[in-house]
């Protein structure tokens, strides 16, 4: 298995290009087999889930065409399967979007039940149930969704939790269906804005994004469109605490600011110097040791869960002592005990983490978990003494594009192990 191997200590510089955002894209292309044209899609990054997505469109037979400046053009016009098989679900549980669009455009669907993961058992009740809300007929067997509807029937849904992909799969169903549908207590994350203006560029008519009400007015088509992708967040995040880690200045080019105001705020709580322009935001530790913040992880516009894992490494060398909460996902401290290995001092305490900072970690061979947590060791790496090998990377690139080629232009000692 690929490796990544840091030789940590040097103050990072310089500025980077934030790609499309993961958390979009995949619900995007899940979309574009509402359409009865073709669709193309801008901004997409270059990640290992968009891979998997495509896979498994292409597996259902539509017909896909990546251009070398990353635009998909997605046909659904020759469709022929309505199969989503574990074999690509496990991998990816962001298959599951492919739900909503089969039953309320095809009327059928096969979906693999995605299992647990790393980071909690993330079950799809909320889905089902939106689904039967929408009038389709849902069971569960041999560990497949199979779900079957004439056409979905507008409806009013109180869904019970916040759930992002929930959301956006009953979202999605609800653009085909008879009527109109309200979707209480949505889930109000960027992600979601970005997809019900795609929807929206399609011919849907769904009102609300960003609120927890969404009216969706059921239409009888969706046509193609051209959309470009919003920039990623949590890369843009993700990269300013690598900044802000090493006492460095990053500045992350093509962002969106908006979108980033509960992390925005912690990081000038670390004593960075933060500037923000329309797309841009820059960071400057100015040379400092950042100081110790207290997060507590919630539903937008609260604090993301995918930044809980990387604000834990920053802790780990901060001043003072740093209280981490995640109240999102019950299992998502793995990359504490790797932390650990590097030096850090951390106490857990059920779905809290009391993070008191070193003044020194030391490189050692570490292990990625999932996909967050292997950023966290990443970031790491980057402040830790010595050479830090992070083993499993795979759980990266679902998320991460080229990163060690972003970090190396800030000035990074890091190159990837083949396998
Ligand atoms: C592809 C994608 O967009 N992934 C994001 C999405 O995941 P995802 O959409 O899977 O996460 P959810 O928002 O659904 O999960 C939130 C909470 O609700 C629970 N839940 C969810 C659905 C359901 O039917 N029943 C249920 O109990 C989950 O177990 C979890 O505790 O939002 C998460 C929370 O911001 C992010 O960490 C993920 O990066
Ligand atoms: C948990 C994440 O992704 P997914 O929902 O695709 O597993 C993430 O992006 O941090």
């Amino acid at each position: 298995m690929a490796k990544i191997v840091i030789s940590g200590g040097d103050p990072l510089s310089g500025e980077i290009q934030i790609s499309g955002a993961k958390n979009a894209v995949l619900p995007i292309l899940a979309s574009c087999l509402l359409a009865d044209e073709p669709v193309t899609i801008g901004n997409v990054p270059h990640l290992h889930d968009v891979t998997t997505t495509m896979e498994l469109l292409g597996r259902m037979g539509v017909s896909l065409v990546l251009d070398d400046r990353m635009t998909i053009e997605v046909d659904p016009r020759t469709i022929d399967r309505f199969f989503a098989p574990y074999d690509l679900v496990k991998t990816m549980r962001a298959s599951i979007l492919v739900l909503g669009p089969l039953v309320a455009r095809y009327g059928q669907a096969e979906v693999s039940l995605p299992g647990g993961c790393q980071i909690g058992s993330r079950p799809v009740d909320q889905h089902i149930r939106g689904l039967q809300a929408l009038g389709a007929d849902v069971v569960v067997e041999n560990g497949y969704i199979k779900a079957r509807a004439k056409r979905l029937k507008g409806a009013r849904i109180v869904m019970d939790m916040v759930t992002v992909t929930g959301t956006e799969n009953i979202m999605m169903a609800a653009t085909l269906a008879e009527g109109t549908t309200v979707i209480e207590n949505a889930a109000q994350e960027p992600e979601v804005v970005d997809l019900a203006n795609c929807l929206n560029a399609m011919g849907a008519q769904i009102e609300g994004a960003g609120s927890a009400n969404l009216v969706i007015h059921g239409v009888e088509r969706l046509h193609g469109c051209h959309y470009d992708v919003l920039p990623d967040r949590i890369e843009t995040g993700t990269f300013l605490i690598a900044g802000a880690i090493t006492g460095g200045k990053v500045r992350t080019r093509n962002a969106r600011p908006a979108t980033l105001d509960s992390v925005l705020a912690k990081l000038e709580q670390t004593g960075a110097h933060m500037n923000v322009g329309d797309d841009w935001i820059e960071l400057d530790m100015r040379g400092n040791r950042p100081r110790a913040v207290d997060v507590s992880t919630a539903p937008y516009p609260a604090f993301p869960t995918d930044m809980q894992a990387q604000f834990t490494a920053l802790n780990c060398v901060a001043e003072g002592v740093g209280v981490i909460t995640e109240t999102v996902f019950e299992n998502r401290f793995m990359h504490v005990h790797e932390l650990q290995r590097l030096g850090a001092d951390i106490r857990l305490e059920g779905n809290t983490a009391i993070v008191k900072g070193v003044t020194q970690m030391s490189g050692a061979p570490i292990m990625a978990t999932d996909l967050r947590a292997s950023a966290c060791l990443v970031l790491a790496g980057l402040v830790a003494g010595g050479d830090t090998t992070v083993d499993r990377v795979y759980h990266i690139d679902r998320g991460y594009e080229n990163i060690e080629e972003k970090l190396g232009t800030l000035g990074a000692k890091i190159r990837r192990l083949p396998n």
